[in-house]
């Protein structure tokens, strides 16, 4: 209790802590100075610049795993595509990004953050080319896949790059740009694939062509930005790291900061044990295990709460609420990428506010919950669904299922099967469950909905769906769904791996745990398909919910706060048994403000200030 006064090791970062009690006039005049000063050494917008050309990596990223499905529309029509090249023209770029992001880490440590963006931005160029260009399949293949390995690195390495360059301050806002710009990115192709749906012959080529702008414009921009200084002092380039430091610093003291990384990097090479690949280290090395724990585990938690299988099923979702012009569907799934992308902005105001744990717990929470509500919505569908009052026979039917069914809920589960039926106001009549024709899930093989143009009025076909009167509790919880995951679990995972690993281990790290990510993108949508069919849609939604009650926990109990700590202030924070931040929050319930002043770091937990100029 003597002490009044203590030290911290924050490298130099002037930090106040203020306890709500501490209110007297010296303290206060200490804040004033604090903040008078702080508020001269503003940030300089060259770091705003930098942060937004690194975020068009995200873009990128966003408008590459989002076009396809537009793109795809055309292409199957066109090059005749068989389901299984469907499936390997999508899964190709997830599969070559999920490689290439572990291959990222060794490059980021090898050649730098600067040099693996201007990679990552080449072969997004490059394969944008190659797919606007292509002649046939498997020209298209290869552009997906090219463009696969430029997303790997980018998604580790802008995180990394920004998290690098930020003062700490600003550091959680700026990597959240980074996510900001992904949903941007999933939004503006959701808009192409609307404009070109119309250009049945070529739209695809345009579609997938379009990216190449952005990532032209990223190459030529990173040929004039710099290094991370992080990087530079790692590879012991010291006099270039400070030139990199004083240019993303403008007239802030950069003596302290450069000091700070220094003596990190000097106390990691003086605790010895550098010996074996990185990954051993870190995983022999208690702090660095625990934080690619929380790492990878965050990103698990944000691909098996289902985010890209509602994205994608929000088309359906919206036929499902009365929308039966698929046209008006595709404009429609729009709204889903915008609301997404919109809330992902609350994120990014949010993050330097509430900090990462609180934001990431209560936005994982709402997930659940908003899961939960989709599937009772799927259940009550279910539960009420409309039984087949017509067995048409046909020739074909012979050896399909399609006929057995009494009731539309098992016909829409099967893949080979869709629902046709009449509608008198909300009286539903005439209904038959028939074979869906291979060619296009948008009408049945045979019969009264084989022809859409020609389907007389009320008659309506509907595939992967039923018609149903509790359809607004499902778009409730799809909005809410996207309300709550889009600010903390969409961003969150990005930003917080982009800190919590000590420089050594930090390419690694985020190489690890963006693998983890698309490898359960991967696994996420390719099994979706199979789990609505045998848990039916609430059970998968059911699921999705419970993988989210179970990140909940896994959060409370594992992930400290990281706001506005100094990047080499991290590692400390894993230094105690993992699962033990829920119980013990040093810094909360107290009132933390960072306030740069000149002089020496204190942790201020009392009244004095004698010691500030
Ligand atoms: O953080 C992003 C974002 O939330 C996207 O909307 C989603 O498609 C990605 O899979 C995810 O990693």
């Amino acid at each position: 209790m003597g002490e009044r006064r203590k030290k911290v090791n924050d490298g130099g970062e002037r930090s106040l802590i203020r306890a709500p009690s501490s209110g007297s006039i010296s303290s206060q005049d200490l804040e004033r100075a604090a903040r008078k000063q702080f508020q001269q050494d503003v940030t300089p917008g060259f770091v705003y610049v930098l942060a937004a050309f690194s975020a068009m990596g995200g873009f990128l990223f966003g408008y590459d795993t989002g076009v396809i499905s537009g793109a795809m529309l055309l292409l199957k029509k066109e090059l005749e595509l068989s389901a299984l090249w469907q499936e390997l023209l999508i899964s190709s770029t997830v599969a070559a990004a999920a490689l290439s992001a572990l291959l990222g880490g060794f490059l980021n440590g090898l050649f730098g953050r600067r040099v693996c963006i201007l990679l990552a931005s080449f072969f997004f160029t490059v394969g944008g080319i190659v797919l606007s260009t292509a002649p046939g399949k498997e020209v298209l293949l290869a552009g997906r896949l090219i463009v696969g390995v430029g997303l790997g690195v980018a998604c580790m390495t802008v995180p990394v790059y920004i998290a690098e360059a930020s003062p700490p301050h600003l550091r959680g806002q700026l990597v959240t740009v980074n996510t900001l710009f992904i949903t941007g990115g999933q939004f503006t192709a959701s808009l192409v694939d609307g404009a070109f749906s119309y250009l049945q012959h070529d739209g695809w080529r345009y579609m997938l062509g379009l990216s190449v702008l952005p990532a032209a414009l990223q190459f030529i921009g990173f040929l004039f930005l710099p290094e991370s200084p992080r990087w530079l002092i790692q590879r012991g380039l010291t006099q270039k790291a400070r030139r990199v430091l004083s240019q993303i610093r403008g007239n802030q003291n950069i003596d302290e900061e450069y000091d700070s990384i220094k003596n990190s990097l000097d106390e990691e090479e003086s605790g010895g044990g550098n010996d074996g690949p990185v990954i051993w280290r870190m995983l022999t090395y208690p702090p660095t295990r625990r934080a690619l724990l929380v790492g990878c585990g965050l990103h698990m938690f944000q691909q098996v709460s289902g985010i890209n299988t509602i994205m994608y099923y929000s088309a359906t979702i919206l036929q499902m609420s009365g929308v039966r012009d698929d046209k008006l569907a595709i404009w429609l799934a729009g709204l889903t990428t915008l609301t997404n992308f919109l809330f992902t902005l609350l994120g990014v105001w949010l993050v330097e506010r509430v900090g990462r744990r609180k934001l990431t717990l209560g936005s994982i929470l709402g997930t659940c919950l908003s899961l939960s509500l989709l599937a009772v919505g799927f259940l009550m569908s279910a539960q009420h669904s409309p039984p087949v009052t017509l067995h048409p026979t046909h020739p074909s039917l012979a050896n399909s299922t399609c006929s057995k069914y009494q009731l539309c809920e098992p016909c829409m589960l099967d893949p080979e099967c869709g629902f046709c039926y009449r509608e008198n106001g909300s009286a539903l009549f005439a209904s038959s469950c028939v074979p869906v024709d291979k060619a296009s899930t948008e009408r049945a093989a045979w019969g009264r909905c084989s022809n859409t143009s020609l389907m007389r009025d009320q008659t309506f076909w509907a595939y992967n769906y039923c018609p149903t009167s509790y359809s607004w509790l499902v778009l409730l919880g799809l909005v809410l769904y996207l309300a709550a995951f889009a600010p903390g679990m969409g961003p969150m995972p990005w930003t917080i791996n982009s800190e919590i690993y000590p420089l050594w281990a930090r390419s690694t790290g985020n190489a690890c745990a963006a693998g983890v990510n698309w490898t359960f993108n991967i696994l996420v949508s390719l099994t979706f398909l199979h789990l609505a069919q045998y848990f039916t849609y609430y059970g998968a939604f059911f699921l999705y919910s419970s993988m989210a009650l179970l990140g909940f926990f896994f959060i409370y109990g594992c992930l400290p706060e990281t706001k506005a700590r100094r990047l080499e202030e991290i590692e400390a924070l894993f230094e105690n048994r993992l699962c033990s931040c829920g119980t013990s929050d040093s810094d909360e319930g107290r009132q933390v403000e960072y306030i740069r002043v000149k002089g020496s770091n204190y942790h201020l937990s009392d009244n004095d200030a004698s010691d500030v100029d």
